[in-house]
C-alpha cells in the first residue's frame, strides 16, 4: 500500500531530523511542506506567534484540538515547563498514529498526551477521567466548523477560567466565520487578531486570541 502524504512526512522526518531535537523536527517538516508537498500544518510564519503567545501564558494545563501530525504539538511541547499537563485530541486514527510518531521521535512522548477521539466526546471528559480542572491555554486547528460549538462546549465543562487563553489558528482561511463573531461579540471575550499568512502560501490568513473573561 502507498505511503499517505501524512506518513510521507514522518519519513523525511525520521531520515533528515535529529531525534529529540524538538527544533529540527519542526523545521524539516516545513522544509518537506514548503519544498515538496503542501500540508496543513500551523507552518513557521503563524507558528513564531503560537510560540510567543505560549511563552507569555507559560500554561501549566493545556489542550489542542485537531492534532494532524504533531507540527503543533511539538512546537507547543517544546516551550513547556516539565510537569505542564498537555493533551492534543484527534479524531483520525491514521493522523493519531503520525503524530504518536513524530512526539516520540522529537522526545517529547512523556510530556504530550494523544487523546484518540472526537472533540465533542473528550471534552466533557477531561475533569472527571483527565482530572483536569480548568485550562491555561486552548490551541484550536480542527474542524472548522466545530471551533464555535466546540468553544461552547468548553464553557459549559467550566473547563475556562478568567485569564484562560484559547488561539485559533485560520479564522481567514479556510475561516470560522461563526466562532469569530461569537468571541468577538458575546461579551465573554477579550479578542486579539494576529494577521499573517496560510502555512507555506502567500495567501492571507490569522490567528484569533481570545482570552476568556470569567
Ligand atoms: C479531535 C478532532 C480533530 C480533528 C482534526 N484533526 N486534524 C484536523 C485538521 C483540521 N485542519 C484543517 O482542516 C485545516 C485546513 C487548512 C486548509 C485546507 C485547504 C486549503 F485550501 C486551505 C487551508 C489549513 C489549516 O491550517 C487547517 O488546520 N482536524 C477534527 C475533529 N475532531
Ligand atoms: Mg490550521
Amino acid at each position: 500500500m502507498a505511503l499517505s502524504k501524512e506518513e510521507r512526512i514522518l519519513e523525511f522526518v525520521l531520515k533528515n531530523a535529529v531525534r529529540g531535537d524538538p527544533d529540527s523536527v519542526v523545521d524539516t517538516i516545513d522544509r518537506y511542506c514548503s519544498s515538496k508537498e503542501w500540508a496543513m500544518n500551523v507552518g513557521n510564519e503563524k507558528g513564531l506567534i503560537l510560540d510567543k503567545i505560549v511563552k507569555e501564558t507559560n500554561p501549566s494545563v493545556l489542550v489542542e484540538l485537531g492534532t494532524y501530525c504533531g507540527y503543533s504539538a511539538v512546537r507547543i511541547g517544546r516551550l513547556l515547563k516539565p510537569d505542564a499537563r498537555f493533551f492534543t485530541l484527534e479524531v483520525n486514527p491514521k493522523f493519531a498514529d503520525v503524530a504518536r510518531q513524530m512526539l516520540e521521535f522529537a522526545g517529547l512522548k512523556d510530556k504530550v498526551q494523544i487523546l484518540e477521539g472526537a472533540t465533542y466526546d473528550i471534552i466533557p471528559q477531561l475533569k472527571k477521567k483527565y482530572e483536569v480542572d480548568t485550562l491555561d491555554f486552548v490551541f484550536v486547528d480542527h474542524w472548522k466548523d466545530q471551533y464555535k460549538p466546540d468553544t461552547l462546549l468548553l464553557e459549559n465543562c467550566n473547563l475556562l477560567r478568567k485569564g484562560s487563553v484559547i488561539l485559533a489558528d485560520n479564522v481567514i482561511v479556510p475561516g470560522a466565520p461563526d466562532f469569530l463573531k461569537y468571541v468577538r461579540t458575546c461579551g465573554k471575550y477579550d479578542c486579539t487578531n494576529y494577521l499573517s499568512h496560510l502555512e507555506y502560501m502567500n495567501e492571507d490568513d490569522a490567528l484569533e486570541k481570545a482570552v476568556f473573561r470569567g
